[in-house]
Formats: C-alpha cells, sequence, structure tokens
C-alpha cells in the first residue's frame, strides 16, 4: 500500500517512523511519503491561508496550494486513490472503515488546519479521487494530523505482514463487534488480586465460554450502543443472562 499525506506540518507524523508503522515501512510492505503544503505555494510568505467570506473567526486554508499539492501525489492515477479528508463534519472512522480502507493500493490523507479546507478543493477532487470526509470521533481537534496519525495505525496494522501474529486481530476490540475481553499474565496472584481460576483450569472450552460472557458483559456495561446489532442475531441464553 502507498499512502501518501499532505500537511503544514510534516514533522507531526514523524511518530509513523516508529514501531510496528516504521517497520512496514522499512520491510516495503507499507510505503509512506509525507509532503508540506507549503512547498505548493507560490509567494515570498509561502502563505496557505485567508480570511473566511462571510466574516467569522479565523482563517480558511487557500484552495490553489491543496489543488497542486493533490495533483502532483496524484497526476493522473489510473484508478483513483481514495482521498480521506480529516473533519469534525466526516463519517465515523470505525474498524469496519479501517479494514474497508486496508484493501486499497491507495491512500492520499489531507491534513487540514485554521477553520478548515475553501470547500472547493473538496468538489474539484472529487474529478481526480474518491473523497471521503472522515471524523475520528465527536470532538474537536486543531487539525488533521492526529486524526491521520490514528488512522494510518488502525490501518497500517491490518496489512498482512505487520502484525506478527494474525490471530492477535481476530480477538481485539470491534474486531466481532464487541469490546475485548480482559487479559491477564504471571503472576497468577498479585496484591491479593488472582487471576480468575477458569483461565488456568487448561480447559480451552470453558475458558473460550468465560472470555465470551466477558466481551457481552463490557460491551453492555460500556457501549451497549454495540450491542444492538446483536439483538437480531440472538444472544446465547448464557450470555443473556450474563448481561
Ligand atoms: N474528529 C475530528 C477531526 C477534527 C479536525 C480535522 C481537521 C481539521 C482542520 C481544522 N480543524 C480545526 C477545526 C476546528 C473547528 C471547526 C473545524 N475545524 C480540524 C479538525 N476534529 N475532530
Amino acid at each position: 500500500m502507498r499512502i501518501d499525506v499532505v500537511s503544514i506540518f510534516p514533522e507531526y507524523l514523524a511518530p509513523l517512523e516508529l514501531s510496528l508503522i516504521g517497520k512496514a515501512r522499512q520491510d516495503g510492505i507499507l510505503e509512506l511519503n509525507v509532503h508540506d503544503l507549503r512547498t505548493f505555494t507560490s509567494d515570498k510568505h509561502r502563505t496557505v491561508d485567508d480570511t473566511p467570506y462571510g466574516g467569522g473567526a479565523g482563517m480558511v486554508m487557500k484552495p490553489e496550494p491543496w489543488a497542486r499539492a493533490l495533483e502532483s501525489v496524484a497526476p493522473d492515477a489510473q484508478k483513483k486513490p481514495v482521498l480521506i479528508v480529516p473533519s469534525p463534519a466526516g463519517e465515523r472512522f470505525n474498524q469496519a472503515l479501517a479494514y474497508e480502507l486496508a484493501e486499497e493500493e491507495r491512500l492520499v490523507f489531507a491534513c487540514g488546519r485554521y477553520e478548515g479546507i475553501d470547500e472547493r478543493v473538496i468538489d474539484w477532487a472529487h474529478e481526480h479521487f474518491t473523497v471521503r470526509p472522515v471524523s475520528l470521533g465527536d470532538y474537536v481537534l486543531n487539525g488533521g494530523e492526529v486524526a491521520v496519525l490514528a488512522m494510518v495505525e488502525a490501518i497500517g496494522r491490518l496489512l498482512p505482514g505487520v502484525v506478527g501474529n494474525p490471530e492477535s486481530l481476530v480477538e481485539e476490540s470491534h474486531s466481532d463487534g464487541l469490546l475485548e475481553y480482559p487479559v491477564y499474565t504471571k503472576p497468577s496472584s498479585w496484591r491479593e488480586h488472582d487471576v480468575p481460576d477458569v483461565l488456568l483450569s487448561g480447559n480451552h472450552g470453558k475458558i473460550a465460554q468465560w472470555r465470551k460472557h466477558q466481551q457481552f458483559r463490557r460491551t453492555a456495561e460500556r457501549r451497549p450502543d454495540l450491542l444492538a446489532g446483536f439483538d437480531a442475531s440472538g444472544l446465547s441464553r448464557a450470555d443473556r443472562t450474563a448481561l
């Protein structure tokens, strides 16, 4: 997969040189290019923003530098790359969208700042990209870079060869629509807190049942909104009584 990120703060994306994503880049599994939007300005002050039409506080990002930057990363792509525009007004990013985007050959991320990017850039971009405004959650950040860090990690870790043991992707939170079960390691008794006996039993059937039970219990307690999808599918009696 090739990922291009455009930002006025390219150094914000430095953490993507570390850990699993950094190794995936070294291994050639993931190509990630970060581009400074100011490279695509033409005035001596390298201006990227201006006052908003219609008035209001803050500044808006000028359209021309963005068009030049996006043209430079996908001049005449055969298949339209996906252009992800982090925005408080976007579709909600979640694990399903991470899986969907992990299937793409190319992703381009446009990191806005100030009060956002001139809307005409989005309108223009539809000719060259499949444009997807995406929100990380219902809170407001100062720009798109933090959202890109999160999305690139969530997407990158799903690529074959990135995570050592692919099985670990199966039983994690949200992979099956539920929150993950609690995990424990040595020592079995720690500061008068003991590991649940079932996990020491060696009975893998009972362990699996206990873990699924914990997933439903946790999800019911912390994210009941996620359980809606399970009413139709029917919980087992044991799981329903556990809620
Ligand atoms: N889930 C999200 C995404 C963002 C986000 C993404 C990109 C930009 C570019 C600018 N801002 C600041 C800003 C503040 C006020 C209204 C509009 N935008 C961004 C915020 N916030 N929360």
